[in-house]
């Protein structure tokens, strides 16, 4: 198995209601992959499913050869939650030092990552300051530099953009692609149609099924169509 994210028909039910339904999917070592699709069609509970923090009740994952939950797979899998998981009493640079200290890095080279993960988000200025009066794009930046914080092989963002404004937004998508050059692979849950083209291969979610995957210029060509929110509309048969 070469491949670093392998879903092999993954099914999910809550009670009576199927929220994954037969998931398939593939990702390549160093491909942006991205998972498209409106809320609550079954992104994060996927996303969670790959990283561990959630069961399958049908199916299995593997994280670079690897069944899916295993601890030592928490050192290759940097993961960023849709809600933030942070310790709002302490400062940027405390919940930094704190998960860094999770992982066998040493001293110095906590340091080392610590800075160049805030100075990825832009929050170098910021890292003193308790977390609780960040504003929501700050907390979300500040996520994506905990994601970070072990340089992982592989990035796990549920919609990672979320609250930050263009500007950022353009400089993180600038790292992904240069993280993606030095061979991490990334998967990545986005409910905007720009963020879609950014990436090499797109599965479009709807109601915990994929209705259909491929690069986003192939799946252009396969609609005959030239833009990626056109052919969510026509896979899903919700042409308007
Ligand atoms: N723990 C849970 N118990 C019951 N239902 C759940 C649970 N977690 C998720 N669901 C349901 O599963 C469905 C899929 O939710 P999920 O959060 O995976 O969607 P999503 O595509 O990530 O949406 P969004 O883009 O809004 O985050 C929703 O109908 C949601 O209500």
């Amino acid at each position: 198995m070469s491949s670093t994210i392998l879903i092999n028909k993954v099914s999910k039910t809550f009670g009576k209601k199927l929220v994954l339904n037969q998931i398939s999917l593939t990702v390549e070592s160093g491909q942006i992959y991205g998972l498209i699709g409106p809320s609550g069609s079954g992104k994060t509970t996927l996303v969670k499913i790959i990283v561990g923090m959630d069961s399958p009740s049908e199916g299995n994952v593997h994280v670079l050869n690897t069944p899916v939950p295993k601890l030592q797979l928490l050192q290759s899998i940097g993961y960023m939650a849709q809600a933030d998981a942070l310790y709002t009493d302490l400062t940027g640079e405390e919940n930094l030092a704190f998960f860094a200290s999770l992982f066998k890095l040493k001293k110095n080279v906590q340091k080392e990552r610590i800075a160049y993960a805030a100075d990825l988000v832009n929050l170098t200025a910021d890292l003193k300051k308790k977390v609780q009066n960040y504003s929501g794009g700050m907390k979300r930046r500040l996520s994506l530099a905990v994601a970070l914080i072990q340089d992982p092989e592989v990035l796990i963002l549920d919609e990672p953009t979320v609250g930050i404004d263009p500007e950022l937004r353009q400089s993180i998508w600038a790292e992904l692609y240069r993280l993606k050059n030095e061979g991490k692979t990334i998967l990545v849950t986005t409910h905007v149609m720009d963020e879609a083209e950014k990436c090499d291969c797109l599965a479009m979610v709807r109601d915990g099924e994929i209705i259909t995957s491929g690069s986003p210029s192939e799946l252009k060509k396969q609609y005959g169509i030239t833009s990626l929110e056109e052919v969510f509309l026509k896979a899903g048969g919700k042409q308007r």
